[in-house]
């Protein structure tokens, strides 16, 4: 067991996937991968291990926010020795081309979390990217699978209800597709750690228009995300 997850030794698979709310791990585990066994119940942060297409992969909810994706990220990858972990997450659209249920790949995270300002102690404006091998892979699975996925920019947020709307204005203006609340954290302990990361989302809203889906929607009906995710972690 490390503090936060209670699997014992090689009962998580070097490939995890990371959705941030853990109804949607249970979700994924029993909707796709087979024999299915679930690894943690700790903090009710539910992680799981089975198959897809014949390769372990485990699914890990990693909680809302940098703080607790970053607790995940970092056990999963030194305690539990993960080598690849691919988030699939929920998110607001920035960009007016974007619309609800579209799904996007994260080539790189802005982000407004003082994480990084520490670690580089104010002098570096580190630039958290995505594993170049993950995302083509990614790109080429959801061509096969006839998926209009959009690959671009996203920001990572501390705060989901924000005070200043303007600046998620300003990101659109600098291209910004979508902002969810984690994918900075990931990339940058992904990169620190050795370990190789993508952040794949579903539109859940659209900051722009106000149109949102259902909580169990978030949790139950994002698939097209999933199954890029899937099929990218197992090559
Ligand atoms: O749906 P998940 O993966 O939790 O991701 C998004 O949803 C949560 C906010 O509702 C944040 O964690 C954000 O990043
Ligand atoms: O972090 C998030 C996730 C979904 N929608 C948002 O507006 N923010």
């Amino acid at each position: 067991m490390s503090t936060h997850i209670g699997a014992k030794p090689g009962e998580i698979a070097e490939r995890v996937l990371m959705p941030g709310d853990p109804l949607r791990a249970k979700w994924i585990a029993e909707t796709y991968l087979e024999g299915a066994t679930c690894y943690s119940t700790v903090r009710g942060m539910l992680g799981f291990t089975g198959r897809w297409n014949g390769v372990e992969v485990s699914v890990q909810g990693s909680g809302m926010g940098m703080p607790s994706a970053s607790i995940y990220a970092h056990e999963l990858i030194n305690e539990y020795g993960v080598k690849t972990l691919i988030r699939v997450g929920s998110c607001g659209a920035l960009s007016t081309d974007l619309q609800l249920r579209d799904v996007v790949a994260a080539i790189g995270s802005s982000t407004d979390s003082n994480m990084n300002r520490m670690r580089f102690d104010g002098l570096i404006d580190y630039a958290p990217v995505a594993d170049f091998g993950l995302l083509r892979t990614s790109v080429e699975v959801a061509e096969r699978r006839g998926i209009a996925m959009r690959v671009g920019p996203i920001l990572a947020a501390d705060a989901f209800y924000t005070d200043r709307p303007d600046l998620y204005d300003t990101l659109a203006d600098y291209g910004v597709l979508a902002v969810e609340m984690e994918s900075a954290a990931l990339y940058t302990i992904a990169a620190r750690f050795k370990a190789r990361a993508l952040t794949v989302l579903t539109v859940s809203d659209h900051i722009k228009t106000g149109e949102k889906t259902t909580s169990e929607e978030r949790e139950q009906t994002f698939s097209q995300m999933v199954e890029i995710a899937l099929d990218t972690i197992i090559v």
